[in-house]
């Protein structure tokens, strides 16, 4: 049994996450901690994995108390910019062999659009990229889309791909979306959605679209147990579920 305790416990992905534990035979919920909640609690109760579905504005010190204390970390909370992977990334060298999964997105088919999206954006000339996400949620654009940019904006550098074209040279600011990594990435916030997202490929005559859609919150449950089962045998940093998926 591996012993799992969740940060963000009583917000939508934790506690969703404390009933995917919970109903696991190999896994054993020993904390479910939230906001106000002592990080100590998790040494009292044996974690080895800690689960962080919190906020951006905490996650690092979390993360970084959790290192410190020999336990390994599946986090899906959102906000991971190069320097905060650089800052994990020499905490767990100076571990003892601590683990720490980053996941922009645990669907099984949110991965996949990803991976599907970097394969197929060199053949095309323009990429872009519309997320759609409920209107609770506090960060824009989406960790999934940013991840997403950043994966097609590889895969074109790597085949020496030209810019998306684009004559706009007037107009309101705002309307060509935010712009990572050169992949123009659109916002939508709506009562009703849970996490969607569509890929936009074109090229002359033809277009392609890579349409993924979490409609519960369920979707993202079969990736965190992976995780969880998967990190406590793999030190370092690993940034993606894609790595512990055979994807050949
Ligand atoms: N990687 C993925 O597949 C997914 C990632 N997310 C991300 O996960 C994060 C959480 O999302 P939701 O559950 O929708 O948000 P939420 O707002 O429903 O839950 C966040 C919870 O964290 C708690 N919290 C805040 N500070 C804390 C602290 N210092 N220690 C412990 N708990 C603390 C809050 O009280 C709240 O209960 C967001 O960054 C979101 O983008 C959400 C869905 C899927
Ligand atoms: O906040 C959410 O809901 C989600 N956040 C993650 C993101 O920002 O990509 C993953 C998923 O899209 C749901």
């Amino acid at each position: 049994m591996i012993k799992v305790a969740v940060l963000g416990a009583k917000g939508k992905m934790g506690a969703q996450t404390c009933q995917a534990v919970e109903a696991s035979d190999d896994l054993e919920l020993v904390a479910a901690l939230d906001q106000g909640d002592d990080l100590d609690e998790l040494t009292t109760a044996k974690a080895e994995v800690v689960v962080d579905f919190t906020r951006p504005e905490v996650v690092m010190d979390n993360l970084g108390w959790c290192i410190g204390h020999g336990i390994h970390a599946v986090v899906g909370t959102t906000g991971f910019t190069e320097e905060r992977l650089a800052t994990l990334r020499s905490q767990l060298e100076a571990s003892s062999g601590m683990g720490v999964l980053i996941a922009p997105n645990f669907s099984i088919g949110a991965v996949l659009m990803m991976q599907f999206a970097a394969k197929a954006a060199p053949y095309y000339e323009s990429v872009e990229i519309i997320e759609l996400h409920h209107p609770d949620k506090v960060d824009a654009p989406s960790g999934t889309a940013q991840r997403t940019a950043q994966l097609i904006a590889e895969a074109r550098q790597t085949a020496g791909s030209a810019p998306n074209p684009d004559a706009t040279s007037t107009g309101i600011e705002g309307a060509r979306g935010a712009d990572v990594d050169g992949i123009p990435v659109h916002s939508v916030r709506l009562r009703g959605l849970v996490a969607h997202q569509e890929v936009l490929l074109g090229d002359v005559g033809e277009t392609l679209s890579i349409r993924h859609d979490s409609m519960h919150r369920e979707s993202f449950m079969a990736g965190v147990l992976l995780g969880v089962r998967k990190i406590v045998g793999t030190p370092g940093l690993t940034v993606g579920l894609e790595h512990f998926m055979d994807l050949s």
